[in-house]
């Protein structure tokens, strides 16, 4: 038996009830109610409707089955994902297993791996000599462990830029080129580190530099590993560490001040994050694993040491998560539920004798019902409480979610990893989430108010531009939110696979992200992770964003300092401490978001990480910008990276700029000659929660200031006054558009084949520089009184505007002519503008002075007004339905 299993039983004894108060305070935290047990349980014969249906009248009240193999095996899930990982073998040939290289294709292959030989189980002792190899060069980390597994392909500082260990898991190919990098910034770690306390003293850049120490040794690993992987108060987005979390993660991969300064052009990793620890923990990189996590109190972190199983072809018992496979591609995440996965072939932790539990239906049935399925009537994002768990729930293939089965690796987060989810008997897929909960630490609490944070803050967003956020459940010691599955990657793909954009995809794009931003602003909620990597695409060029694990709705009352994002499209305000928590920052990032398309690369790329950062907040140099883009793409560049972000112009005024106004439509319209039909998946999914006619179900614009029916999209998407009809998925679709793909993102761009990732340096030559925030802008200069859009709350009299009002901001100058064609908007626009803005600036004193819009307390303000313009809509066909914002309507709703 493995060393670890000795104290297994305690700590497993330990973790499980600490899980129980994890899961208990993620509960409380959506508001579980027995209502909505009961409203699920009754929802049977609806759910029979629907193959994409749970059924939670089955879950038995068996008391749980011993620990010790499930979560170990679980574990070592990610050692199925490893590049040489054999196919497990499928007990009884009775398997549903998704195989699909392609995500999108996924189909059930009984018996797909039934000639698949496992691979020879390692020994434990191989296994611990393994570690102890690799913890000898491991010592070149001074300190901890940082970052998260994430290798994911979409983020900027992927790990392919890192090490030969990693690899495109699209591609399925090694990536060789990049491989002395690792080696190289190893030997230079100890300069750099030098150089970085110098850089980082708090007179130039305003955290603490204090390094968390662990020992690179095993023992603290083992402390790690026990706690939940998630970043105390404030640290969103900062998820559990997953290198700490997740051993598999290479220490050439980890994303640390090493990367910082070595992310250089030349170095191949770009973007990389410096990782902060809120208050001692772990938080990491986003998932572009160059964000930046933490309160402005964290800690900066050393790179993991080489405790990584990526360093040994063996798994670690203490894997909390799929390991970063450069492999991916093989689409060699297997089906089998983690009980069973790891421990059939993969892990030294394996028992043979645990056939019983390999179930290959995934995820498994939840020990805690946090939800039900989603897509079923009884789906809420509120939970109904915890169910003691069944040993027999693993063969009862009709407990809730369990027609969801685990696919292929989509990416990997901070939080955890990212899985297509497939619904064998519906044909819906989704994008499954998967966080590990090691609720042990102390904190966990804390971290479960956090996660929970975010999901409801997830629950709370329906646009055509944001994931759709459908559900979460809990299986095991697993967090499963259910996602809108996206399926033509991020955009930071898209540069690394075909190149810069051309201008008219950059505005059509920008047109899309900024929409999803105008809702999110209006709804008081700042993403604070805008980039590439966190901005995904459909294969019709619809663009939403994800990632909203440092989102954060700003209350009136309180504004915690914070540090959260990517260095690279980080906002000097964030990075100096200086009201880094205003929506304004979303603002700055998206400027860098635009180079970054335009050019592959986020702006002050040329700079190492920390040097990078520290030009962002201390110079008054503003980045090169190409000359390949036109005066108007320079000009809304320069909006947006306005040092002062009181002087950024906001999200719906930006939605008003030439750049974005002349944006070209895509090619193909979303909605077909029948626009009006939603997908049929959705439809399914209406008709089985009795909200009637689908083909009325009302859409939100791209700005969240309406509330339409489809089949108005189609009258409406030609209309430039409204921003995005033509952009608008409605609703949302979990399988995704049926309409023939318009013309591909590289043909936007033109650019067909991939194209050299341009250097900065080379830039600079060809662009034109950016001279403060107030450039040579012609129409910024234009004044005349007008009135303004306030993220789309309405039109306010100039003398009130402000583009961020908030009791922090004084007004601001306003922009005259900028957005002149404003007040001609549609009428539908305008009078759904007007109509709330009224009400709302009575209510509020709207702008800023003091007053916050607090969309939480049930106030309507205009975003808001959009979901209880969904719920009004829903009543009118489902009378029973609950308007209240914090009822379960809004999950069921997002569930849809
Ligand atoms: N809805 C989705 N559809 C398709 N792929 C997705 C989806 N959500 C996430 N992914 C993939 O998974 C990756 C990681 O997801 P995400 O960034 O949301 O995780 P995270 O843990 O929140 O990351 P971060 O470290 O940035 O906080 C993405 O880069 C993307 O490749």
């Amino acid at each position: 038996m493995p060393p670890w299993w000795g104290k297994s039983s305690s700590k497993e004894d330990k973790k499980k009830s600490s899980k129980e108060s994890f899961i208990d305070a993620i509960n409380r935290k959506l508001k579980i109610t027995s209502d909505e047990k009961s409203t699920s349980r009754s929802g049977g014969s609806r759910r029979s409707r629907s193959g994409a249906v749970s059924q939670r009248g089955s879950l038995s009240r068996v008391p749980s089955r011993s620990p010790s193999p499930s979560t170990q095996v679980s574990r070592c899930q990610s050692f199925v994902e490893r590049p040489h990982a054999q196919p497990l073998p499928l007990p009884g040939g009775n398997h549903n297993v998704l195989r699909s290289n392609s995500g999108i294709n996924a189909s059930i292959r009984p018996g797909f791996d039934r000639g698949s030989k496992p691979s020879p189980l390692p020994k434990p002792g191989q296994f611990s000599k393994k570690l102890d190899r690799v913890d000898g060069e491991g010592d070149f980390a001074t300190a901890s462990i940082s970052s998260d597994s994430s290798i994911d392909s979409d983020d900027p500082s992927d790990s392919r830029l890192l090490s030969p260990l990693t690899s495109d898991y699209e591609n399925g190919q090694r990536t060789a080129a990049n491989s002395p990098s690792g080696t190289k910034h190893m030997d230079q770690l100890s300069d750099v580190n030098q150089e970085s306390k110098e850089i980082l003293k708090p007179s130039n850049i305003s955290f603490n530099n204090q390094y968390l120490s662990t020992s690179p040794k095993r023992g603290s690993m083992n402390n790690h590993v026990q706690n939940l992987q998630i970043p105390q108060r404030g640290a969103l987005s900062s998820a559990p560490d997953s290198s700490m979390s997740s051993p598999s993660r290479s220490p050439l991969r980890a994303f640390g001040l090493e990367q910082v300064w070595n992310s250089g052009p030349g170095t191949g990793k770009p973007f990389s994050d410096i990782v902060f620890l809120g208050s001692g923990q772990c938080s990491s990189p986003g998932s572009g694993h160059n964000s930046v996590g933490g309160d402005m109190s964290g800690q900066l972190l050393w790179p993991q040491s080489r405790c990584s199983p990526e360093c040994s072809p063996l798994p670690s018992p203490r894997m909390t998560s799929p390991g970063p496979s450069s492999r991916i591609h093989s689409g060699a995440v297997t089906p089998l539920h983690p009980r069973a996965a790891g421990a059939a072939a993969e892990s030294p932790t394996s028992r043979p004798d645990d056939g019983k539990q390999q179930s290959h239906r995934l995820p498994l049935p939840p020990i805690t019902i946090s939800n039900t399925c989603p897509f079923s009537p009884g789906y809420s994002a509120a939970t109904s409480p915890s169910l003691p768990r069944s040993p027999g729930r693993a063969e009862n293939p009709t407990s809730p979610c369990s027609r969801w089965k685990k696919g292929r690796l989509l990416g990997r987060g901070t939080f955890g990893h990212v899985y297509l989810g497939f619904n064998s008997e519906s044909g819906e897929m989704c994008a499954m989430k998967e966080v590990t909960l090691f609720s042990d630490d102390a904190k966990s609490k804390e971290s479960a108010q956090q996660l929970g944070q975010e999901i409801m803050l997830l629950s709370q967003l329906r646009h055509p531009n944001i994931v759709q956020y459908y559900g979460y459940e809990t299986v095991d010691d697993k967090l499963y939110i259910y996602l809108e599955y996206v399926s033509g990657g991020s955009i930071y793909k898209l540069l690394q696979e075909y190149g810069p954009f051309g201008e008219s995809a950059i505005r059509n794009y920008t047109q899309q992200i900024l929409s999803g931003l105008a809702y999110l602003h209006a709804k008081n909620t700042v993403h604070r992770d805008i980039k590439g990597a966190n901005i995904l695409v459909d294969p019709n060029g619809r663009v939403k964003l994800a990632d909203f694990g440092m989102a954060k709705h700003i209350t009136g009352s309180s504004c915690p300092l914070s540090f959260k994002g990517s260095p690279y499209w980080m906002a000097p305000e964030v990075i100096k401490n200086s009201n880094g928590c205003n929506l304004a920052v979303d603002i700055w990032s998206l400027g860098c978001t635009v180079l970054e398309m335009a050019t592959t690369k986020p702006p002050w790329s040329q700079y190492e990480g920390v040097a990078a950062m520290f030009k962002i907040g201390n110079s008054k140099e503003l980045p090169a910008i190409p000359d390949t883009l036109s005066e108007e793409g320079k000009d809304f560049v320069r909006q947006c990276l306005q040092r002062n972000p009181l002087h950024r112009p906001t999200a719906a005024w930006l939605l008003e700029h030439p750049f974005i106004k002349n944006a070209a439509p895509l090619e193909r319209p979303v909605f077909s000659a029948d626009a009006s039909d939603p997908s049929p998946a959705v439809a399914n999914a209406m008709r089985t929660l009795g909200i009637g006619n689908a083909r009325n179900f009302p859409c939100i614009d791209s700005e969240g200031t309406a509330s339409l029916p489809c089949r108005a999209l189609k009258t409406v998407s030609g209309s430039s006054d409204i921003h995005t009809p033509r952009n608008m998925s409605c609703p949302v679709s979990p399988i995704g558009s049926p309409l023939p793909h318009p013309r591909s993102p590289q043909n936007f761009s033109g650019r067909m084949s991939p194209s050299p990732i341009s250097s900065p340096h080379a830039l600079s030559g060809s662009s034109t520089p950016l001279t403060g925030g107030s450039g040579a802008i012609p129409f910024h200069h234009q004044k005349q009184p007008m009135a303004y859009l306030h993220e789309g709350l309405g039109i306010i009299p100039r003398s009130q505007t402000n583009f961020y009002g908030n009791a922090n901001n004084p007004y601001q100058e306003p922009k005259p002519d900028m957005f002149r064609g404003i007040s001609q908007a549609s009428n539908v626009s305008q009078e759904m503008i007007s109509s709330d803005t009224g009400a709302f600036g009575k209510q509020y004193g709207w702008p800023g002075h003091g007053d916050h819009r607090d969309f939480y307390n049930g106030q309507p303000a205009l975003a808001d007004h959009v979901s209880q313009q969904l719920l009004r809509d829903h009543v009118k066909l489902k009378p029973s339905l609950d308007l209240n914002p914090g009822s379960s309507m809004l999950g069921r709703n997002g569930g849809i």
